[in-house]
């Protein structure tokens, strides 16, 4: 068995139900409130300013040219494709990019990037991959899903463009190209290394789910 489909298994349940969360369901419907989206907005967008540096440090690790050249590019994709997606969402909401950059992230959001960056930065090119996959698997596994369900999400005045950029095929071809980066890293290794990988995506995998719950409900320090 490839090592990606023993780590899709590993999350089933967990993806599972992130499929069902309100906040997901109510992207596709149209019925999530404006409050949530504007709150995940602005927390997903300093998330991006952390998660993109994963790619910074992917082209570190890497050890071919060709991934290093990968990394980088995504990198860039990041900080001018992704986060426009933000940057125009927040302006049909008044909200400057002033604004957006000093949100200060909420406690899950705070532990799910020190987790990821902690990682990139004392682990192996696999172990950075393990951790940072999760995100770009489950929001492909999302769109794809809400595009199927809900066919005219995509149409939807306001969720609509966010449902179209994660079903898109592109964000597709980016976790199989790091599919298959991973799956041939892990070829032949031991079962000690792999299950030290299996916990990073179980640990980010479940973070992912935690954004969704703090998106939707909020979620501040306690004290
Ligand atoms: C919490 C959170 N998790 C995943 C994504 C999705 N995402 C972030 S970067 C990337 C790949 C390259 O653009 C994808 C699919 C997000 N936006 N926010």
């Amino acid at each position: 068995m490839k090592f990606s489909q023993r780590l899709f298994e590993k999350v089933g349940d967990i993806w599972e139900k992130t499929h069902q969360h309100p906040f997901v369901v109510g992207l596709g419907t149209g019925e999530l409130p404006v409050e949530s989206f504007i709150r995940y907005m602005k927390q997903d967008y300093v998330y991006l300013i952390d998660y993109s540096k994963m790619f910074a440090y992917g082209a570190v690790k890497a050890h071919e040219v060709e991934t290093m050249a990968a990394f980088a590019k995504l990198l860039d994709e990041i900080l001018h494709g992704e986060m426009d997606l933000h940057r125009q969402y927040a302006e049909r909401f008044g909200i400057t990019n002033q604004e957006l950059e000093e949100t200060k992230p909420l406690p899950n959001n705070l532990a799910y990037t020190s987790y990821m960056l902690k990682v990139a930065q004392n682990g192996s090119l696999e172990e950075l991959i393990c951790a940072l996959l999760p995100c770009m698997w489950s929001y492909w596994e999302i769109g794809k899903t809400l595009a199927e369900t809900n066919p005219s999400s995509k149409e939807h005045p306001l969720y609509g463009d966010w449902v179209t950029m994660y079903s898109s095929d592109e964000f597709g071809s980016l976790s199989l190209w790091l599919i298959d980066i991973l799956d041939r890293l892990t070829n032949g290794k031991p079962e000690r290394e792999l299950a030290i990988l299996e916990e990073h995506f179980l640990t980010t995998s479940r973070f992912e789910y935690m954004f969704w719950d703090m998106a939707y409900a909020g979620g501040d320090w306690p004290v």
